[in-house]
């Protein structure tokens, strides 16, 4: 068997937090608040990325990034998921180019398209 690696890791004490004691946890007192406050957390953590990603440095997205995966994790944690549940969806894709996908979908029906 392999060693969890840091994201499974993350999501095992992020999962093992609901619950917890909101004075010695940051993720108890995220959970406690709720979901549209993770939502809006993870607005927030995006908004920060595009800033990072306009900026000159491109290690400086790494820490956004950071925060913004471990967001994503309270919410997959709160809505009862799990990175399993993105890996399925993911290794579904795979080999499926996103043009390929796209015109799968068909052409939008009238009311959904631009003026
Ligand atoms: N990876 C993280 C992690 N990334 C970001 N954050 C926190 O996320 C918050 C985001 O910062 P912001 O400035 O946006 O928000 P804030 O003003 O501090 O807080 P808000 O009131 O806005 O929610 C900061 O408090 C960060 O410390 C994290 N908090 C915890 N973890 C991991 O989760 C584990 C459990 O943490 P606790 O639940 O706090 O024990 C830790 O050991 C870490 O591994």
């Amino acid at each position: 068997m392999t060693a969890p690696d840091t994201f499974d890791r993350l999501f095992a004490t992020i999962a093992a937090r609901k619950g917890a004691d909101t004075d010695g946890s940051y993720t108890a007192s995220l959970f406690a608040r709720g979901r549209a406050r993770i939502a809006q957390k993870i607005g927030e953590e995006a908004t920060e990325i595009v800033i990072a990603a306009m900026g000159p440095n491109p290690r400086a997205i790494v820490p956004e990034a950071a925060d913004l995966l471990y967001h994503l994790f309270v919410l997959l944690a709160d809505a009862g998921l799990t990175p399993d549940d993105v890996r399925a969806e993911l290794a579904q894709r795979e080999g499926t180019s996103g043009h390929e996908e796209k015109a799968a979908r068909g052409p939008l029906p009238l009311s959904f398209r631009a003026e």
